[in-house]
């Protein structure tokens, strides 16, 4: 398998489990070294950073909550200092905790904003002030979703926050241009990973949720890899900045 990440830096955002470490060992197969970012989880952390550096790559696990502003500086910071710079960043941290509309508490909306919209907007301004710094331009990616474009009865807190990571994309792609910084979104479909475990025990929606899927399937974190890896390779998408590419087994395009 040719490398396509051979000498990059790559930091993700809530690499300590689901998407992000899957991205993250992804990532580190491909050649890169990787700064794993992550909240409470300092084992699931810890286990990604060993994998990767079985596989002969430089990894660091850098604890921060992405809620909170000052931790993009200090992941950034963190991530120069072992790793000599950030050359590709990957804005996944989030949370979904699925409740309904008419009594949602005000602390799970504002805490769902904070973590998933707040955080991705001051992680990727931390990335690209350095990326600019470098001089050699970048690649930003973004966790979106599927529910950028669509809504869910017990999502509305979420959906608005992936509708604007995504928008985040298009507008820092123009922005940071410029600078040969490239931003793009991923949206995936659902993907099986603990923020659904709880929503998917219900075996009602889980059939109902696989059945429109064309694919026949629920998506894996490993899914994610692939179109991780595009959007970070400059060989592969050099030309690509401010796009959107749904990951999801086709379940957008099912209506009947
Ligand atoms: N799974 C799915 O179906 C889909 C997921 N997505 C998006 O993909 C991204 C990853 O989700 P997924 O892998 O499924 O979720 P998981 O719950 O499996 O993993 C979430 C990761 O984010 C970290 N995290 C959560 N809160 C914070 C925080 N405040 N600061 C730093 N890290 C944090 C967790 O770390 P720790 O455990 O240490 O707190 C964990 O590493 C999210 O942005 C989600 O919205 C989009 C579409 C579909
Ligand atoms: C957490 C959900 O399974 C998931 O989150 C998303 O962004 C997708 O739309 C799925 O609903």
């Amino acid at each position: 398998m040719s490398k396509l990440l051979e000498g990059k830096r790559v930091c993700v955002t809530g690499a300590s489990a689901g998407i992000g470490r899957a991205v993250a060992i992804g990532c580190a197969r491909h050649g890169a070294d990787v700064a794993v970012n992550f909240a409470n989880d300092s084992n699931g952390a810890d286990s990604a950073v060993a994998e990767i550096e079985a596989l002969g790559q430089r990894a660091i696990a850098v604890q921060g909550d992405v809620a909170e502003a000052e931790s993009a500086t200090r992941l950034i910071s963190h991530t120069v200092k072992a790793l000599g710079g950030v050359d590709i960043f990957v804005n996944n941290a989030g949370i979904c905790p699925f409740h309904a509309f008419l009594d949602m508490p005000a602390e799970t909306f504002e805490r769902t904003m904070r973590v998933n919209l707040h955080g991705a907007y001051f992680m990727v301004q931390a990335a690209a002030n350095q990326m600019v710094k470098q001089g050699h331009g970048g690649s930003i990616i973004a966790m979106s979703s599927i529910s950028a474009l669509v809504g869910g009865e017990y999502q509305t807190h979420y959906t608005p926050t992936k509708a604007g990571v995504l928008s985040l994309m298009q507008s820092t792609a123009i922005a940071l241009g410029k600078h040969g910084i490239r931003c793009n979104a991923l949206l995936p479909g659902t993907i099986l990973t603990d923020i659904n475990k709880d929503d998917l025990a219900d075996t009602d929606k889980r059939r109902y949720m696989e059945g429109r899927v064309p694919l026949g399937r629920l998506g894996q974190p490993q899914d994610m890899v692939g179109p991780t890896v595009f959007l970070a390779s400059d060989e592969l998408s050099g030309y690509v900045t401010g796009a959107a590419l749904l990951v999801d087994g086709g379940a957008f395009v099912n209506l009947q």
